[in-house]
């Protein structure tokens, strides 16, 4: 990333006590019937829902690339290629989901399938995200995507042959969790030699 990317303004250390971020002491039976204490922080997100769009004719799936501050945090330049991913905001997960595909892609899809439920750091934050996929048409766009600039989304729409994503995971270039697992899944149910989509 280049020098003039980030101008950081400050950090704060946020209070331990806030309802998002606790620390809570317990103790926890064992297999053994002894108990064990346990002291632990905990990060409370709303639950998201995240979708792999593909194409079986075409081959191709869409992701987007954009700026993730812990990531960056970790020393890396912080720009990650993902599913299209978005928090619930207490809708249902297949209805968010389809509105966020919307807002970040402008592609419309009539449907998504659910593929599965994943804690994605479950030692420390208590967030559940819905995994979907979705057949979408590249020529039916409804919008612009590139997420709502008025909540400072800057989201980069990324549609490509599914092999090169599949082999950006490979390699290592892929590195979040939850693209990760629906790359995965593509490989093993849609892409297969054999499946069905
Ligand atoms: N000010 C402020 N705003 C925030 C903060 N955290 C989130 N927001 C606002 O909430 C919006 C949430 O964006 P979404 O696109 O709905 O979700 P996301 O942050 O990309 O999260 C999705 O991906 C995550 C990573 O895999 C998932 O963890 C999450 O469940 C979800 O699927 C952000 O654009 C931003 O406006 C915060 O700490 N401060
Ligand atoms: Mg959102």
């Amino acid at each position: 990333m280049d020098e003039e990317s980030i101008r950081f303004q400050g950090t704060e250390t946020l209070s331990r006590d806030s309802d998002r971020l606790k620390k809570t002491s317990f103790d926890l039976k064992a297999r053994n019937g002894e108990w064990i204490h346990q002291d632990r922080e905990t990060y409370r997100r709303d639950d998201g829902a995240t979708v792999l769009l593909y194409n079986l004719a075409h081959r191709t799936v869409v992701l987007t690339r954009q700026f993730r501050l812990p990531v960056h945090m970790h020393g890396e330049p912080g720009y990650l290629v993902e599913t299209v991913a978005g928090v619930l905001e207490g809708a249902d997960p297949a209805v968010r989901i389809k509105e966020e595909i919307k807002e970040k892609t402008g592609f419309e899809v009539d449907e998504v399938r659910a593929v599965g439920r994943a804690y994605m750091s479950p030692a420390a934050v208590v967030e559940l995200v819905h995994l979907f996929v979705a057949e979408y048409e590249p020529g039916r766009k409804a919008g612009p995507g590139g997420g709502l600039h008025e909540e400072g989304e800057d989201i980069e729409v990324l549609e490509m042959p599914f092999d090169e994503a599949y082999a950006m995971v490979e390699r290592g270039e892929i590195v979040d969790g939850k693209t990760i697992i629906l790359l995965q899944h593509a490989r093993l149910s849609i892409f297969a030699e054999g499946a069905q989509g």
